[in-house]
Order: structure tokens, then sequence, then C-alpha cells
């Protein structure tokens, strides 16, 4: 008999995950402003990036915050949908964290950082894909909804 041949859908591939940290103090969540390159410079996001390969979503956070921040953070839950970048080929996560031990954030790859309270955060033009998760982040900041954090 003769094969049937099998329908094949094309394989799209997995998207590249960079992930985010909302680190929050007193009600207060840390936004940093981009300092490149062009296409992003001025925009405002959570610290955070690329999570390697193998590496887990908390491993690449904590790596990402020592490297841009000089601090060590812990991890909470996630907050916010996952956001689709780039036609896909990237997904943006954030995490909710706290700061570890007495070191403050110094911004040692952004132009600037603030901390922005439930009231406050669309003081900065976020990065489009921070959109939907700042949304959600909002009420939790806010007093009567600090339920989720770490
Ligand atoms: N870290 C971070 N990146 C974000 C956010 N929102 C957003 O659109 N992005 C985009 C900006 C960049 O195009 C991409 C992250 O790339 P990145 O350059 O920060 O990654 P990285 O630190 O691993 O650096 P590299 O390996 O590319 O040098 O995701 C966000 O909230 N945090």
């Amino acid at each position: 008999m003769t094969p049937v041949p099998q329908e094949r859908t094309p394989q799209r591939p997995e998207p590249r995950l960079i992930v985010g940290a909302a680190i929050v103090v007193d009600g207060r969540v840390l936004a940093c402003e981009r300092a490149d390159p062009p296409e992003t410079a001025g925009g405002w996001e959570f610290p955070g990036g690329k999570a390697e390969p193998g590496e887990s979503d908390v491993d690449a956070l904590v790596r990402e915050c020592e490297e841009e921040l000089g601090v060590h953070i812990e991890v909470g839950e996630q907050v916010g949908p996952d956001v689709p970048m780039n036609g896909g080929a990237l997904l943006l996560r954030v995490y909710l964290a706290r700061l570890v031990g007495d070191s403050l954030p110094v911004a040692l790859e952004h132009s600037a950082l603030r901390w922005l309270g439930a009231g406050e955060l669309d003081d900065v033009p976020w990065l489009p894909a921070d959109k939907p998760i700042v949304t959600e982040l909002e009420p939790i900041l806010s007093p009567s909804g600090q339920r989720s954090l770490p």
C-alpha cells in the first residue's frame, strides 16, 4: 500500500523568554529607563532580560538584577499576562519581587530609576509590552491590594 503523505504543519520556534522583576518596596515599584538601543531608549521597563537556555526564570531574574542594579532579589508570583513581542519571537513575563539585604538599586545599565506608587504608574512612558502588566500591578500596589506581595 502506498503511504499517505502526512500533512506538514510548519513548526514555529519557541519564543525567547524575557523575564522582568516588579521589585516592590513599601507599595512602590521600581521602574527603569532604558539607555539603549535607540529604538527603546527612553522607554521604561522592569529590570531583567533574556533567560539563557536552561536557566530558570528565577535564576535569570536574580542574575539580571545583580548585573543591572547591584541588588539581590527574592522572586514571588507572576504578575500580569505573558506578553508576546516582535511578532511572537519574544515573550515578556514579569514576576513580583522584593529586595533582600541592605543594598539599594543603582542604575548600572539604565539611564534612570524611579519608585512609583499606585497613582504614579502613568508618570513614565512604559514600553508597549509592559502596559498590560502595569495595569494588573496597579491594584496590587494600592494599600488595600498588597495581598500578592512576596
Ligand atoms: N528587561 C526588560 N525588557 C523588556 C521589557 N519590556 C520590553 O519590551 N522589553 C524588551 C526590551 C528588549 O528588546 C528586550 C530585552 O532585552 P535586553 O537587551 O534587556 O536583554 P538582555 O539584558 O538579556 O541583554 P542582551 O543579552 O540582549 O545584551 O525586551 C521589560 O519590562 N524588561
